[in-house]
């Protein structure tokens, strides 16, 4: 199967439990909660959205043939020897298009294979870290992984809906919007009442890498 890939970059994973962790970065194109175009944005299904998805014109992007092809760009990206290589395959919504086939041929090369996911779709065998974001009223169907990372807060997905399911880690990461310093305190106030959950904030944006 071809993959359509929009950007492909090495940096440190910003978020989560695997913050601070040199990483390969692929960017799937496309997701199934947003176009990616702005006029869609308000009717969408997920509508804060701080990430541009939307063809395979990024650094490193393009359209690959097959798994071995895109696994070796990662490899050339990575640009190091084998141990502790980590990808973070991500989008747009990377389970559109991540299956088994992609998964072997990252394993082959020593890769350890993080997601980042919004839940929406069922995820191939063998992905090393899965990382689900749930969105607002969309159908959770990953329900188990190693850490579940809710964007806060969002009125029609609450910590409460969540905090029964099977993960590993539980973070609250405060919605990136005008109101990020408001949306900061509500997620302090909330991880410090209720120390089921972490906080996560987004380090790269801090610190000024990809
Ligand atoms: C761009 S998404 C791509 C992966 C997948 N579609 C998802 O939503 O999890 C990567 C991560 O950024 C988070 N994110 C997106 N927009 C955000 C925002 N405005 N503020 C904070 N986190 C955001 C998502 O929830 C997810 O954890
Ligand atoms: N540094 C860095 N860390 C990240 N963690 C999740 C990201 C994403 O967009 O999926 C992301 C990203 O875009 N950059
Ligand atoms: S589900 Fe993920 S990629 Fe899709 S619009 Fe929402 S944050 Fe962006
Ligand atoms: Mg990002």
């Amino acid at each position: 199967m071809a993959y359509a890939v929009k950007e492909i970059f090495k940096t440190l994973q910003g978020e989560g439990a695997q913050s601070g962790r040199a990483a390969v970065f692929c960017r799937f194109a496309g997701c199934n909660l947003w176009s990616g175009r702005e006029e869609d944005r308000a009717g969408a299904a997920c509508t804060f959205c701080d990430t541009d998805f939307v063809g395979m014109d990024g650094t490193g992007g393009g359209r690959f043939v097959d798994a071995e092809a895109l696994a070796v760009a990662i490899e050339r990206e990575w640009a190091g020897p084998a141990h502790k290589r980590y990808v973070v395959l991500t989008g747009g919504e990377p389970l559109l298009q991540v299956d088994e086939t992609l998964v072997a041929a990252l394993h082959g090369r020593s890769f350890e294979i993080g997601v980042e996911t919004n839940g929406t779709q069922p995820a191939p065998e063998g992905i090393d870290w899965i990382c689900v974001s749930p969105k607002g009223r969309a159908e959770l169907v990953l329900r188990t992984g190693h850490e579940l990372k809710l964007v806060y807060p969002q009125a029609e997905a609450r910590p409460e809906h969540f905090a029964g399911l099977e993960f590993e880690h539980f973070f609250l990461q405060p919605m990136d919007s005008p109101m990020a310093s408001a949306n900061l305190e509500a997620a302090i106030s909330f991880c410090t009442e209720n120390p089921q959950w972490r906080l996560s904030i987004q380090s790269h944006k801090m610190i000024g890498i990809r």
